[in-house]
């Protein structure tokens, strides 16, 4: 398990493909960890050196004490890319993931090729929502949360016809780590770059979901309206679209990168 340490964390990442190839960088979404990419990985690494991590607090990494903030997040990304000798990477990002996209292309513009940002926001949700989001799990863990969050990544006729993903990805919410999580939570109370992403100049791709109820379909339009010249897809699923709209989301990406 190939893991690099950053300033402040531990980070495991995993890479797949020729590293002669143009660099992906995969960014996961709150409360998962880099096996969420999994029905993607195949068909990108045939074409591209693809980097998946788990962001910090997540998965395998490391979780240091929080409250983590938005730069923390990205140079956990920069050191990785510095760390593998990539220069510019393209960046495909779900969720947090994808706020943290939107904040390398505007930061660290020399970084990044491309970028995809799948249910996402330039704001997500309420600070105070996170900050009690984040004062809960602190307090009784991710068990308390787990039922009312998975049932927002699948679509309910998602979820019935495919239990056994519906509980992966429960087992994913619960194996990440509560202090971790709630870190986290105040990265998305804290990050607000709706004034900021009418800067970003790489080349975008939006994609959002018509059943995605923590960024809905408004929330990713409003990136495409924002950044200059996005392209902008819209796919029938909920918040965790990669894997319920799976070929959709994995051609969507393809044809953009490609
Ligand atoms: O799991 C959720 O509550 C939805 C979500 C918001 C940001 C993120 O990464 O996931």
């Amino acid at each position: 398990m190939p893991t690099l340490t950053t300033p402040g964390a531990t980070i495991r990442y995993e890479v797949d493909g020729d590293a002669a190839n143009p660099a992906v960088v995969l960014s996961n979404s709150l409360g998962t960890n880099l096996d969420l990419w999994e029905p993607q990985v195949g068909a990108l690494a045939e074409r591209f050196h693809v980097v998946r991590y788990d962001s910090r607090g997540h998965g395998l990494s490391s979780s240091p004490a929080g409250p983590y903030r938005m730069s923390d997040l990205a140079g956990d990304v920069v050191a990785l890319l510095d760390h593998l000798e990539v220069e510019r990477a393209h960046v495909v990002g779900i969720s947090i993931g994808g706020l943290t996209g939107q904040y390398l292309a505007v930061e660290h513009p020399e970084r990044v090729d491309r970028l995809v940002v799948a249910n996402t926001a330039a704001k997500i949700g309420e600070p105070q929502a996170w900050l009690d989001r984040a004062a809960l799990v602190e307090s009784s863990g991710l068990g308390a949360i787990a039922d009312a969050v998975v049932e927002k990544w699948l679509t309910p006729d998602h979820a019935r016809e495919h239990p056994e993903l519906a509980a992966r990805l429960r087992a994913m919410l619960l194996a990440t780590d509560d202090a971790g999580y709630a870190a986290t939570c105040h990265v998305l109370a804290e990050t607000d770059l709706r004034e900021r992403i009418g800067g970003i100049t790489a080349p975008t791709l939006v994609i959002g979901a018509s059943g995605d109820l923590p960024t809905p379909p408004a929330a990713t339009r409003a990136i495409a309206e924002s950044v200059r010249g996005a392209r902008y897809v819209e796919v029938d699923a909920a918040h965790i679209s990669n894997l319920e709209a799976t070929a959709e989301v994995t051609a969507a990406v393809l044809g953009f990168l490609d």
